[in-house]
């Protein structure tokens, strides 16, 4: 079945305009667990939306025929502070690790909250307490279910000339977008599903409501259940 666009969703379509590199410096990453890898810190001018979305090249992209991207949209809570009612902190990990193994790209998009904020992520997380999944809990405060829109990320991509590629998600949202504004997206490569007990609502929520691709128990689905504690 075709995955519907989210309600209030942006659309995309066409190609985007051109943004240029503003400054790329070399970071060295360390992670809690030990893993370190160096990446290239890479900034832009002409970004359409004005964020300050910075991409990761980790390895080198040249030499594969479609390198390995993935579009990862800000999450304060999971990225940073390690919150388990979601599943970015682990899919972050695993995507630098993934992605620096063959040569690619990770886009750290500036959409917390599905591009809603923090404050309002975290009004929609009151009331999923009280009951509502995490759509229904962006629309109950009168924001999209999804506000992300990926025209800045295609002109990141074109600026670090990026052509063909695969993507490293369970959203297809993410491809259709991609793929709408002239990416050559080859292949979808799922990432891992870190489920918890924390997170496990959520998840089905994305797998039933957004068609992620994941699978749960109880619940059938292509992807990889890589953790589940509980
Ligand atoms: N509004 C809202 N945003 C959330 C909630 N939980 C997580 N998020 C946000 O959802 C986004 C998740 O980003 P991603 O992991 O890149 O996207 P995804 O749609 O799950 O797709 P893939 O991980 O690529 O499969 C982040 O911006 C989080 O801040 C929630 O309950 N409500
Ligand atoms: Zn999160």
């Amino acid at each position: 079945m075709d995955a519907a666009p989210a309600a209030g969703h942006p659309r995309s379509s066409g190609h985007s305009p051109a943004a240029s590199i503003r400054t790329r410096v070399t970071i060295p990453l360390r992670f809690p667990d030990g893993y370190e890898v160096s990446a290239d810190a890479v900034t832009f001018h002409g970004l359409s939306d004005g964020e300050e979305h910075v991409a990761l090249v980790l390895g080198d992209p040249a030499p594969a025929p479609a390198p390995l991207v993935r579009l990862h949209s800000e999450c304060l809570t999971g990225d940073v502070f390690g919150s388990a009612r979601c599943d970015c902190g682990p899919q972050l990990r695993e995507a630098v690790e993934r992605i620096a193994a063959t040569g690619g790209v990770l886009l750290y998009l500036r959409q917390e909250g599905r591009g809603i904020g923090l404050y309002n992520k975290l009004d929609a997380y009151a009331l999923q307490d009280a009951g509502l999944d995490t759509y229904d809990a962006n629309t109950a405060l009168g924001l999209p279910e999804d506000g992300r829109d990926y025209t800045a990320a295609a002109q990141m991509l074109t600026a670090l000339g990026i052509g063909e590629l695969d993507l490293l998600t369970n959203n297809p949202d993410k491809a259709r977008q991609l793929r709408d504004l002239g990416v050559p997206v080859r292949f979808v490569r799922p990432t891992g599903v870190f489920a918890t007990d924390s997170n496990v609502r959520y998840l089905h929520a994305k797998a039933e409501r957004t068609h992620h691709t994941i699978a749960l128990p109880g619940q059938a689905g292509p992807g990889t259940v890589s953790t589940l504690a509980g």
